[in-house]
């Protein structure tokens, strides 16, 4: 059996990104970019108006009041074609380039206009222009690779003039249940013996989360030629299985038997919940074997399956593994001899752990957000004292 850090050091081993492939803009949030996003054009590509007023040359406005002839319109693509010439100004809408000889705008507000005429009397205040590539330069990077494509890069993406860019692919995934017990959810009341299959539909919110592309989502009962001839025809179209339970010992425990050769990367981990949890690799393919207590199968997704996806999909694989510290508002018994991973939550800014760690709590996982990570044998610990968590 390994320690934790040692499991979380084979994942990241074996998180090398999958390949890139290009697609339009229109197709990537969400996406990771595998290069970065160069502007192809100054933002703004010129000095650009920030009000609704009067472009001016400021030197003509040394005393005030002064008059000026209002020689044409700038609109937002549609400028004023010509220079300013002295003793003129022209009417302008914000986003309009200025005029050249232009380097003043001022608000219409304080402008009094009489036909072709505009009066200025008060102090114009700012300059209100935005000058040409004061925000990014044409060639500068405005995103860069790595990057998770969100709301806001995806605008500075589509400012760099670009309709495609260059992406990691998405790790393909397929989730399969196993089980004679498990039906779908809806589908347990009717038949004594059955129980929702609860967890994939769990993993797989996880795994979109992740960036990955749930292809598929598979129960299986416990019958080996069965599973293997299901698990023959996904391999070819998926980069990684996510198998759970039958990954301890029970006598219909088949999660690694079915896919044949098998190298494990590893087999248990010394933590808990989640101890048989397991890695191994068919041919290209990573399978994930979780444990299939709902619990232990959601907190190892969340420590090593998560971290999985990441780097197979460009990211770094450890970023969302981000301990920090907080405070613990109930009390903590002394650690064992695995790695304990409490569930808890946040209450008024401390930690409470769940009153139930059972492993096959489920209830409990819709109301814990936090993991607390407990070192074997660490000393009991007091209401008041500091422990590191995890986003849940
Ligand atoms: N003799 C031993 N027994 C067990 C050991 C051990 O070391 N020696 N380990 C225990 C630990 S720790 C865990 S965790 C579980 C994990 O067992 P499996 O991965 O083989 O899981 P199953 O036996 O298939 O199922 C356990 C439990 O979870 C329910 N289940 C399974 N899949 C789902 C699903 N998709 N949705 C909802 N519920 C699911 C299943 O009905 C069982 O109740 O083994 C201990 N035993
Ligand atoms: O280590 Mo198991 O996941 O507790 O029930």
């Amino acid at each position: 059996m390994i320690s934790f850090d040692e499991a979380v050091a084979i994942v990241a081993g074996a998180a090398r990104p999958l390949g890139r492939e290009r697609i339009a803009l229109d197709d990537a949030a969400g996406r990771v970019l595998a290069a970065p996003v160069v502007a192809r054009i100054d933002g703004p590509r010129f000095d650009v108006s920030t009000m609704d007023g009067y472009a001016v040359r400021d030197g003509e406005l040394g005393q005030l009041p002064r008059c000026l002839r209002v020689i044409g319109e700038a609109f937002p693509g549609a400028p004023f074609g010509s220079p300013l010439e002295p003793g003129t100004c022209v009417r302008i809408f914000t986003g309009a380039a200025l005029p050249a000889g232009a380097d003043r705008v001022v608000m219409q507000e304080i402008v009094e206009r009489d036909g072709d005429e505009a009066l200025f009397a008060t102090p114009p205040g700012s300059l209100f222009v935005r000058r040409r590539a004061s925000d990014f330069a044409i060639d500068d990077v405005l995103v860069g690779a790595g990057r998770r494509l969100d709301a806001r890069s995806l605008i500075a993406a589509a400012a760099a003039d670009v309709d495609g860019v260059e992406v990691f692919r998405r790790p393909r995934l397929l989730i399969v249940g196993t089980g004679d017990e498990l039906v779908a959810p809806g589908q347990a009341a009717e038949t004594a013996a059955a129980i929702p299959e609860s967890i994939s539909v769990g993993l797989a919110a996880m795994a979109v989360e992740a960036g990955a592309d749930v292809i598929g989502r598979q129960m299986l009962a416990d019958d080996l030629p069965a599973m293997q001839a299901a698990m023959a025809e996904w391999s070819p179209r998926v980069d990684v299985i996510v198998v759970t339970g039958g990954a301890s010992v029970g006598a219909r425990d088949f999660a690694k038997q079915m896919f044949g050769e098998i190298e494990l990367l590893f087999s248990k981990v010394a933590i808990k919940p989640g101890k048989p949890v397991w890695l191994g690799r068919v041919g290209e393919r990573l399978i994930v074997g979780l444990p299939g207590n709902p619990t232990s199968a959601l907190v190892t997704a969340r420590l090593l399956l998560r971290p999985l996806l990441d780097g197979l999909g460009g990211r770094d694989s450890l970023a969302s593994l981000a301990w920090r510290r907080a405070i613990l508002g109930t009390p903590m018994e002394q650690g064992g001899d695995r790695e304990t991973f409490w569930r808890a939550r946040h209450v008024d800014g401390t930690v409470m752990l769940e009153a139930n760690q059972d492993s096959g709590a489920q209830k409990t996982l819709a109301e814990a957000d936090l993991l607390v990570r407990q070192r074997v044998g660490q000393a009991a610990l007091e209401p008041g004292s500091e422990v590191d968590v995890l986003d849940f």
